[in-house]
């Protein structure tokens, strides 16, 4: 059957994009997935997201790694779902849309989708690291000259040496001025390094501030493939009111034939 899709990208991470408010997409299929996400013999993509109806919020979002497995939150991907959700004209600039954390609330501007991420109220801070959860799990990491640094090789090694088999993603960061880091990410479920990941810079800012890297309570993120900025407010050892920020833009469309 050929099956519609669309391509997003939002700061470089990737992502096809489904509308699936008819049901027509086999859910539990995870070679499917994973051969439209393949670079070589499908689309190519980061990741796969599929739009769907839901009982109490403007749209479901249901995320899936490259690899084919149905994964938790992720933050870029959410702002192009958004966008495309915009596009659609399923919702006009403000929604609010279901996802496997829980609902999230956004705002369309032009190209710019600012999206409302989950409360955090746990960061562990280790001896060079920390380790929270903002929809999905993450290492932060500092590190010196991040721009030579072997992110695929030191990136693996934690994912499954500290995390085990369900793993984490892993960041490694560089501070470049009070309120601003240079961060690279090895994303699980890819199995290797992303332009960019949203729940990952996300948590490399709450990170920071709480170890008093910095005191900003908006934070510059740049990644290789573009910028995001964070912003959010601690109250009572809790951060709420979580906010990435940043460009999510549609790439292409089209149709590829597969075997349903
Ligand atoms: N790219 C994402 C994170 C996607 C989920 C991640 N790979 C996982 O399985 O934890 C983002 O922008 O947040």
């Amino acid at each position: 059957m050929e099956l519609q899709f669309f391509k997003y990208q939002g700061t470089g991470n990737d992502f096809v994009i489904i509308d699936n408010r008819q049901d027509i997409f086999p859910k539990n299929n995870t070679k499917l997935v994973a051969e439209l996400c393949d670079r070589r013999f499908g689309i190519g993509a980061d990741g796969l997201i599929l739009l769907e109806n839901d009982n109490v919020s403007d749209f479901k979002m249901v995320y899936y790694n490259a690899d084919g497995a149905e994964s938790t939150m992720c933050g870029n991907g959410g702002r192009c779902l958004v966008a495309f959700a915009h596009y659609l004209g399923v919702i006009e600039e403000k929604t609010t849309f279901n996802a496997v954390d829980g609902l999230h609330k956004a705002t369309v501007e032009g190209d710019i989708v600012n999206l409302k991420m989950i409360d955090v109220d746990k960061i562990h801070e280790k001896q060079n690291h920390s380790f929270l959860d903002t929809g999905s799990p993450h290492h932060v990491q500092l590190v010196k000259e991040l721009k030579q640094f072997d992110v695929q090789k030191e990136g693996k090694k934690l994912r499954y040496g500290i995390y085990g088999a369900s793993g984490s993603n892993i960041n490694f960061v560089e501070q470049t001025s009070d309120n601003a880091f240079d961060v690279r990410t090895y994303e699980r479920g890819v199995e290797g390094e992303t332009f960019s990941c949203g729940t990952g810079v996300t948590a490399v800012a709450l990170a920071m501030h709480e170890s008093g890297k910095t005191a900003a309570n908006e934070v510059h993120i740049h990644t290789i493939g573009g910028d995001l900025t964070i912003s959010f407010e601690k109250k009572e050892g809790k951060y709420s009111n979580v906010f990435l920020k940043g460009p999510a833009i549609q790439v292409f469309k089209g149709t590829i034939e597969c075997s349903i």
